[in-house]
């Protein structure tokens, strides 16, 4: 089980501070739609580049031109690039043939996606890396999480990995442990903590104990 902190709320030199104190209890640094869209893939790569040993997801969110977008992504420096699950399947096929040229991989955002498991069954067919069910900012701002959808997946998906984000906090950590998800993604839970570092080594340990 991988744990992957998303940057969201910062600029780069914040990105490289938080980075710096977490980086021995994750395994993937999420640089988040906010921070694409304010700072531009120059994020993604001043963050592989000052933290060559961590995976670099770059949260694209992509919609359309999916080969296009991965190769500009994959050409900054991320490792993984998000697709949404609500694209259509020749997005996917752009995206997925894209990323395996340099065995860089796609996670599939499942976020607005209403057929959950039909749709996944489908993703996991055209072949992509992860599953993640989502429950976004603005969901989460009505209460919602994604756990069910979590069990959903998992009942259907044979090849892809599955993953989890969205409001997931110390708290909620271990039902989400429990459900045995192979990525668990949070950013508020660790960055909006009184002490990031704490936050992040238990939730390592947490992880760990499984
Ligand atoms: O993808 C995200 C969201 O849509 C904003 O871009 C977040 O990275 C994801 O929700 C994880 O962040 P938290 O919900 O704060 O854990």
């Amino acid at each position: 089980m991988e744990l992957q902190l998303a940057l969201d709320l910062v600029n780069i030199p914040e990105a490289k501070a938080l980075v710096k104190e977490v980086e021995a209890y994750i395994d993937i640094v999420e640089i988040g739609t906010p921070v694409v869209i304010n700072e531009g893939l120059h994020a993604v790569k001043a963050i592989k580049e000052a933290f060559p040993n961590l995976k670099v997801l770059a949260d694209l969110k992509i919609m359309d031109a999916g080969g296009y977008e991965v190769m500009k992504a994959v050409e900054a420096g991320a490792d993984i690039v998000t697709v949404l699950g609500v694209a259509e399947d020749s997005t996917i096929r752009g995206a997925v043939e894209e990323a395996a040229k340099t065995n860089r991989k796609i996670l599939v955002d499942m976020i607005s996606v209403k057929n959950i498991e039909e749709r996944a069954k489908e993703l996991d067919a055209l072949g992509v890396d992860y599953i993640c069910v989502h429950s976004g900012y603005d969901t989460q701002a009505e209460g919602k999480n994604s756990f069910e959808e979590l069990t959903a997946i998992k009942r259907v998906v044979k090849n892809a990995k599955t993953a989890i984000a969205g409001g997931i906090k110390l708290s909620t950590l271990p039902e989400v442990i429990a459900a045995k998800p192979d990525l668990i993604i949070v950013g508020g839970g660790i960055t909006g903590h009184d002490n990031i570092q704490t936050a992040a080594s238990q939730m390592r340990q947490l992880i760990k104990q499984g």
